[in-house]
């Protein structure tokens, strides 16, 4: 079973697809976020592995527009625990790092640890290839951001670890497919909606959920492109669109939202050892 995600291997996406779907996945690497839609959506991959998320960082959105963009559904999603590791040559000295070199996600998650280390920083597309990156380069000086094991994919040395600014850094990733699933019990409902503006207008709206005590547990709003200063709202929500009060309460928010796209309902993910690395 393929599985698309955005990277090189040893990327995040691919250690939490792996997390994910364990023995049965084999990982596809693709350039671009947008590779990674389009081998799901031409059944080059079964499932796309998208970063959507992160507990330090914030939200990743370019993802929030691809899935408008794009006619697939969000079937699950999983939380990795990120754990960053500072990487050059080996031989390479902490105090003689002069620039680092990450994903841009990455760079932001270690900003105080960078700030502290007074180094120069450059986002590249993703922390696995910043590894490989700086191999090939082969300058000392020059040190990259990336998982224990893509340091051990590329036989390169660790020159400090946990090196992000909190602890509890997460990622949390959407997996997409062509086709919906149905979950019953335990559920996530990701929806996207516009409203025409007016005032209370996302007070109504929410409150579709809040009267029927649906737990909202993500929002985003993003530019509603050629309606300038105009948005679109990205909501998830605990429940499954299977259960009647979500189906209720999807429905009258349908009665005013000028827009209502239901991006897909999935089995939540809860983390079991949340410290863990
Ligand atoms: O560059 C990688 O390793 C990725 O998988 C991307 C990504 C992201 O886009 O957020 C995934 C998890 C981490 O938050 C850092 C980077």
């Amino acid at each position: 079973m393929k599985v698309a995600f955005q990277g090189e291997p040893g990327a995040y996406s691919e250690a939490a697809l792996l997390e994910h779907f364990g023995g049965q996945a084999q990982s596809l690497p693709c350039e671009t976020f947008e590779q990674v839609f389009q081998a799901v959506a031409e059944g080059n991959a079964r499932y796309g592995f998208l970063p959507i998320e992160n507990s330090l960082a914030g939200s990743i959105h370019r993802n929030y527009d691809l899935l408008l963009q794009n006619d697939l559904y969000v079937v699950g999603e999983h939380h990795l625990r990120v754990s960053h590791c500072l990487i050059g040559l080996p031989g390479a000295r902490l105090e003689e790092i002069e620039s680092v070199i990450s994903h841009p996600q990455a760079l932001a998650q270690c900003d105080g640890t960078l700030r502290r280390l007074g180094v120069k920083t450059e986002p590249v597309y993703d922390t696995a290839g910043s590894v490989r990156l700086v191999q090939a380069e082969g300058n000392p000086r020059r040190a990259a951001i990336a998982s224990r094991r893509a340091a051990q994919l590329y036989g390169m040395s660790i020159l400090a670890e946990a090196i992000e600014d909190n602890p509890l850094n997460f990622t949390r990733f959407l997996i997409v497919a062509a086709e919906p699933v149905h979950p019953r019990g335990d559920a996530k409902t990701s929806i996207v909606f516009a409203l025409q503006n007016a005032p209370g207008a996302l007070f109504k709206a929410l409150s579709v959920f809040a009267l029927r005590e649906i737990d909202l547990t993500k929002i985003e709003s993003r530019p509603l492109v050629g309606k300038p200063w105009e948005y679109l709202f990205y909501i998830d929500l605990a429940g499954s669109t299977e259960e009647t009060r979500v189906q209720n309460a999807l429905h009258n928010l349908n009665e005013f939202a000028t827009f209502l796209r239901v991006l897909g309902a999935y089995p939540r993910h809860r983390f079991t050892e949340p410290f863990s690395s």
